[in-house]
């Protein structure tokens, strides 16, 4: 698998690169390997991914990732899972709650020390709930041994993966009566390196051999339900041996993790490898304002260099005799830039910061604009950033997301109201209508929603656009402005950061 590249338009990379490095929150939550409810945020995402995975049939190709946890939280398997509401505030019409979930296995994995899992995305979630299969403590060896076949892991595998789980949290009372006795702790951990996910080849494999170890599923007096020493002394503890060089830990962690949150049913597809993006371009919008086109884009840069100047170039849709561009081209700098820190995951793949350039240039509006690029000059010469060659070519200029109309029409207003501008000679019998994404539910079941747009009557025809307007959710947080102009249909995204006002 190859790492990705970024050639705009590409929400889903955009997402993905944003949720993993950037300015998203997701990554703080697990920062430091954080302590939450006993445990830690982390031992409780991981423990969570696995109960999703564990509904993995590859030889049927069914299950796996695909976030049918949803569905399965009132299962007595599932007692204790938690993670869908931090969750929740993370996916998108190109991010599914299973890519979520497994971006949470990655951020949690190396938030307490252990090995860098590259992401892929492109998980597909599920609509349903998946059949009963995460394993449970009572259940026998040879259970084991079959359920985790069916998962896609050997034996040695199996041991491997338990002891990379169980490496961090541990086992609560309330939950596993059968395994806390009633006098004993509200929470017992695995080991006693509960926030590090590395020392726990030590402790767990170390501690286990010498007999020590605290562990519940190891120790408890219930013996039906030392389902982690059967697991681990299946083999006469030779793979837990193995286990014990930190290195050898951190890699076949590193791989079996991966492997779990790859296991994706049938018929889907994963990205290529999501890796920190050196040029990254967002929040494009084309919109009329007084007289003229607004062009505005941002370009994301990795690192912050004082001598760094950039700038954005665009080409004319149509040529204008007296246009504003010389021979050099049409250019602008930026209006705003913004430098911020990556987030810890970012700075473990050696990404200390971000820096936004933010450019608005005014286009003729018989001009229009079909093509913009940009020069980046680091101080030892200037070179062209042009989305990997055939530049940043803006398809058309018939729909457009008016995001300043909006943002009047929305003030004081419960909700959003939402302007869209459809060039006035083709505006007759234009169908305009957005779609609405909501993933911020309790249910965790995103909510989607078409809303047909009308001829906003505030908004009079001008600048040679004629709008369209209606009120949508203040919940949604995603659209695609979907349009039927002159018989062709035309799809726009606009991203929660361009829609948020
Ligand atoms: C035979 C297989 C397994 C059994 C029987 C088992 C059983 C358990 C039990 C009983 C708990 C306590 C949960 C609670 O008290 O709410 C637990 C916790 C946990 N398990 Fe497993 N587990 C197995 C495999 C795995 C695997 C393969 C992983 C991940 C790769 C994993 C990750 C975790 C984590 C991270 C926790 C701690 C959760 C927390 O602290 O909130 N387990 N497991």
């Amino acid at each position: 698998v190859s790492s990705a590249t970024f050639k705009w338009p590409d929400p889903r990379m955009d997402l993905i690169d944003e949720t993993l490095y950037g300015a998203k929150q997701l990554a703080a939550l697990t920062e430091n390997c954080a302590p939450r409810d006993k445990t830690t945020v982390a031992a409780q995402w991981i423990r969570l991914a696995y109960h999703d995975s564990s509904t993995a049939d590859v030889r049927e190709q069914t299950g796996g990732l695909d976030a049918s946890i949803v569905y399965e939280l009132e299962e007595d398997e599932n007692v204790g899972v938690k993670g869908l509401d931090d969750f929740r505030h993370f996916t998108s019409p190109y991010v599914s709650m299973a890519d979520v979930i497994a971006m949470g296995t990655v951020l949690s994995v190396a938030s307490c020390g252990g090995p860098i899992i590259p992401f892929r995305g492109g998980r597909v979630d599920a609509t349903k709930a998946g059949p009963d299969t995460v394993p449970e403590p009572y259940e026998d060896l040879e259970d084991h041994i079959e359920s985790f076949k069916r998962q896609g892991f050997t034996k040695t595998e199996m041991i491997g993966l338990v002891a990379c789980g169980h490496t961090l949290g541990g086992v609560r009372k309330v939950d596993f009566p059968d395994i806390i006795p009633e006098t004993g702790p509200d929470f017992e951990n695995f080991d006693r390196t509960e926030f590090k996910f590395d020392n726990a080849v030590y402790v767990d494999v170390t501690e286990f051999l010498d007999d020590t170890t605290a562990n519940p599923l190891v120790r408890t007096f219930n013996e039906t339900n030392r389902s982690d020493l059967r697991i681990f002394g299946s083999d006469k503890n030779v793979t837990m041996r193995s286990l014990a060089s930190p290195d050898k830990f951190s890699k076949t962690c590193g791989s079996l993790l991966e492997r779990m949150i790859n296991t994706v049913p049938k018929g889907v597809k994963l990205t290529d490898t999501v890796d920190p993006f050196e040029n990254k371009v967002s929040g494009v919008s084309l919109f009329p304002q007084n007289g003229t086109l607004v062009l505005q884009a941002t370009l994301r840069r990795i690192s912050a260099n004082p001598k760094r100047s950039v700038k954005l170039f665009w080409q004319e849709r149509q040529k204008q005799g007296s246009s504003a561009c010389n021979s050099s081209g049409c250019s602008v700098n930026p209006t705003k830039t913004t430098t911020y820190s990556a987030s810890f995951f970012g700075k473990l793949r050696g990404v200390k910061e971000f820096t936004n350039y933010e450019f608005r240039a005014q286009i003729p509006l018989g001009a229009s604009v079909s093509k913009f690029w940009f020069t980046v000059d680091e101080g030892s010469g200037a070179k062209t950033v042009e989305n990997g060659g055939g530049r940043y070519e803006i398809e058309q200029d018939t729909v457009v997301y008016d995001p300043a109309r909006t943002t009047i029409a929305s003030a004081g207003v419960d909700g959003k109201v939402l302007v869209v501008g459809v060039r006035t000679e083709q505006a007759a019998g234009a169908k305009v209508s957005v779609e609405t994404y909501q993933g911020d539910t309790s249910n965790y079941i995103p909510i989607i929603q078409n809303v047909d747009l009308q001829l906003d009557t505030k908004n009079p025809p001008k600048d040679g656009y004629t709008f369209f307007t209606g009120s949508i959710s203040s919940g949604a947080s995603y659209l695609h402005v979907n349009a039927v102009v002159g018989g062709k249909k035309i799809r726009q995204f606009v991203d929660s950061k361009d829609l948020v006002l």
